[in-house]
């Protein structure tokens, strides 16, 4: 793969940047494959594998598996994602108190590398609002953080000049900014061919234009955490400076370097280069917020509604573990299971945004009982009184294809299938058939094992 003249000619003079072992990594090495487990259902499936050393839950694998055809991939005991990356992880613990609850805004969140990570470092009263602009990408987004199965997390599609409703509301901004992605060169080289100079500014703008949109949303000493996939420093260093002069920010020089050396910091940012560490190109820096934003009224939606509520909470114990700590909504006929501590945010967000995912979707309650939904199936907080099936890798291949399959000896009603112990959805079980559950829009297609 041959790296373009113009971006090798515009990295000369950034800290870190050596040309023929840059070239070469581009020439001859592959990128590795990389996962994050689910701190929240270790399966324990990747425990022999070599750690991420900038990451506490990241590993590299061996082989390139079909990650689709591992029904683990399914249950969401991990999540595939670029080792460099989870870098992410450093700059957070650096730069904010993980153990207080948090309001935290993934801006660019699809498909949710970056969410997942934070909803595994946040305590479960934080609120993590993952957002993306693009509708698809919301919807796969949405599905990535059902399988990850915390309840702390909302998920929107809003243009990022949506959140200027909410002044100084998060104690975090992240923006993984879109950007040339030059950093992702030898993942897909398609990058490389749509590479240009011109395109480099041009994300430049747009990447200045989101920040200033969200900008105000951010709290009086609140972190903003600004990342990109490029090498370019118009999409980089230049954005920092440009921050810098536009807002009142204070730019928070990069620390915590023993785990890949001082090599990685440029002008008190991080940029991990392909020769230098074993992942792809990152950059990511921090600010704090020094101004302070004007408090304004932000309309709220009804206050969330909880009729009958004692019949509704013994249908619900059966269900879900300690109910007693939870609340939940019900709209449109189905119920939303959430943290007390975010009503309040709820309403407002509620009122003012486009939700694809609140908290975790229960299910319908239908004569006294539950129609359980999918993401109850995946939620970190569902019972273990429920029945369960264990099935064979084959079975879980039938049932993540939504093909027919037969059990023996199982409990009639409904049942909660599992591989090795972790849920992959709900099945009924009926005395002459079963009906699988499985979403439809989730299933897979290809055939083999
Ligand atoms: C680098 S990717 C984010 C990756 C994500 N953080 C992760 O770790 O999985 C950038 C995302 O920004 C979204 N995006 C593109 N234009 C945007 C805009 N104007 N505002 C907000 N998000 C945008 C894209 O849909 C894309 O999902």
């Amino acid at each position: 793969m041959k790296v373009p003249q113009a971006l090798i000619n515009s990295l000369q003079n950034i800290q870190g940047f050596n040309e023929s072992t840059f070239i070469k990594a581009h020439e001859n090495e592959v990128p590795p494959i990389s996962i994050r487990i689910n701190p929240f259902k270790n399966s324990e499936i990747f425990s022999d594998a070599e750690p991420i050393v900038w990451s506490n839950y990241g590993k590299y694998l061996a082989n390139r598996s079909d990650f689709s055809l591992n029904p683990l991939y399914h249950a969401g005991t991990f999540f595939v994602q670029e080792a460099s990356s989870m870098y992410l992880e450093q700059v957070l613990k650096s730069t904010v108190d993980l153990s207080q609850d948090l309001k935290v805004l993934d801006l660019c969140a699809a498909p949710g590398g970056t969410s997942t990570l934070i909803a595994s470092l946040i305590t479960p009263d934080s609120l993590l609002i993952c957002n993306d602009v693009i509708q698809t990408r919301s919807n796969h987004l949405s599905d990535n953080l059902t399988k990850w199965g915390t309840m702390n997390t909302i998920v929107t599609n809003n243009d990022p000049k949506d959140f200027m409703r909410l002044f100084g509301f998060f104690d975090v901004l992240l923006i993984d900014a879109p950007s040339s992605s030059s950093g992702l060169f030898r993942k897909d080289p398609n990058i490389l061919k749509e590479w240009s100079d011109v395109n480099v500014n041009s994300w430049a703008l747009k990447q200045k234009k989101m920040i200033s949109d969200a900008w105000s949303s951010l709290k009086q000493g609140g972190i903003l955490i600004y990342s990109t996939s490029s090498y370019s420093k118009e999409e980089n260093e230049e954005i920092v400076d440009w921050i810098e002069s536009t807002f009142n920010a204070e730019h928070l020089t990069a620390k915590n370097t023993d785990i890949l050396g001082g090599e990685i910091i440029s002008e008190g940012s991080f940029r991990l280069f392909p020769d230098q560490v074993k992942g792809e190109g990152f950059f990511i820096t921090a600010f704090k917020k020094k101004s302070s934003e004007k408090e304004v009224f932000i309309r709220s939606g009804k206050p969330i509604k909880n009729n009958n509520r004692r019949t509704e909470r013994e249908i619900l114990r059966h269900w879900i573990k300690d109910i007693d700590d939870h609340t939940w909504f019900e709209k449109d006929g189905e119920y939303f299971l959430v943290n007390p501590a975010h009503e309040h945010a709820i309403n407002l967000i509620t009122f003012n945004f486009n939700l694809r995912k609140v908290g975790t979707k229960i299910g319908k309650l239908s004569n006294k009982d539950l129609i359980p939904d999918h993401e109850l199936a995946m939620s970190i907080f569902l019972s273990e009184k429920i029945n369960k099936v264990e099935v064979s890798p084959e079975e879980a291949n039938k049932y993540l294809r939504r093909d027919d399959f037969v059990l023996e000896e199982v409990v009639k009603g409904w049942s909660l299938i599992t591989f090795k112990g972790f849920g992959l959805g709900w099945a009924k079980i009926l005395p002459n058939r079963i009906n699988n559950y499985y979403p439809k829009e989730l299933r897979i297609s290809t055939k083999e094992a």
